[in-house]
């Protein structure tokens, strides 16, 4: 795998003081950040995300998807445990892009779902390769993590690259009028798991 660490600063956020660890894939030029919180080299199962980047939702904070409001909820869990990691994976679009994404959003406009507005533009549901993280993990001296998303192919690629997920925990952000058709397409066509249950509420063993 090509992707290499460059190097480590010191990230203070309004959550506390992280640590930012730079990555960079030489393969696609992509450049990948860690934050980490704590101790996260110890052995001891991690509480972890994988966050892929979302440049509407993380930093423009659009409302028509739940990107920023579950990056900000990983963070706040991470300091609030003293002790974490997420990885900030520049996976736009569910891999597609941001122009792509953008042409999709203009197809959703329209009245396609998110799954039939990428697969109009010849693009699968979802393009992303988890296999990036496990250089990042292992630079980091992580094996085993406490995994915060509501997506099953999430947990399944990191137990197909020997990373255990000790167990899920959901990650589960409030609807909107905007976000309440693309959080049923994730539930309905991607798999997702959006119950009833509220973020923390429940922990689900794997
Ligand atoms: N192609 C496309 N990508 C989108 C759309 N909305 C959000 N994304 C991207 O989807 C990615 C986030 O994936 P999600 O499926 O929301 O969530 P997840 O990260 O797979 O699952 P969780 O861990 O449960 O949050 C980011 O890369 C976003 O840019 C959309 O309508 N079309
Ligand atoms: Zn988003």
């Amino acid at each position: 795998m090509s992707v290499v660490f460059v190097a480590a600063s010191q990230l203070p956020t309004p959550f506390g003081v992280f640590t930012m660890h730079g990555f960079l894939d030489e393969a696609t030029g992509k450049e990948h950040v860690a934050l980490t919180f704590g101790n996260v080299a110890d052995g001891a199962p991690v509480l972890g995300r994988l966050h892929s980047e979302c440049l509407t939702g993380d930093a423009l904070f659009s409302l028509r998807c739940d990107c920023g409001a579950q990056l900000q909820a990983a963070l706040q869990a991470i300091a609030n445990e003293g002790r974490g990691v997420l990885l900030y994976l520049r996976q736009e679009g569910r891999g597609i892009g941001l122009l792509n994404k953008i042409r999709a959003y203009e197809l959703q406009d329209g009245g396609a779902d998110t799954v039939e507005a990428n697969e109009r533009l010849g693009f699968g549901a979802d393009q992303r390769d988890y296999a990036i993280c496990l250089p990042m993990l292992e630079h980091l001296g992580i094996d085993s993590l406490k995994l915060m998303t509501n997506n099953p192919r999430k947990v399944k690629a990191l137990g197909d690259m020997g990373i255990a997920v000790d167990h899920r925990v959901p990650l589960q952000i409030a609807h909107n009028p905007y976000n309440k058709r693309y959080l049923a397409t994730k539930a309905g066509k991607l798999g997702h798991m959006l119950g009833n249950q509220h973020q923390g509420e429940t922990e689900e063993r794997l």
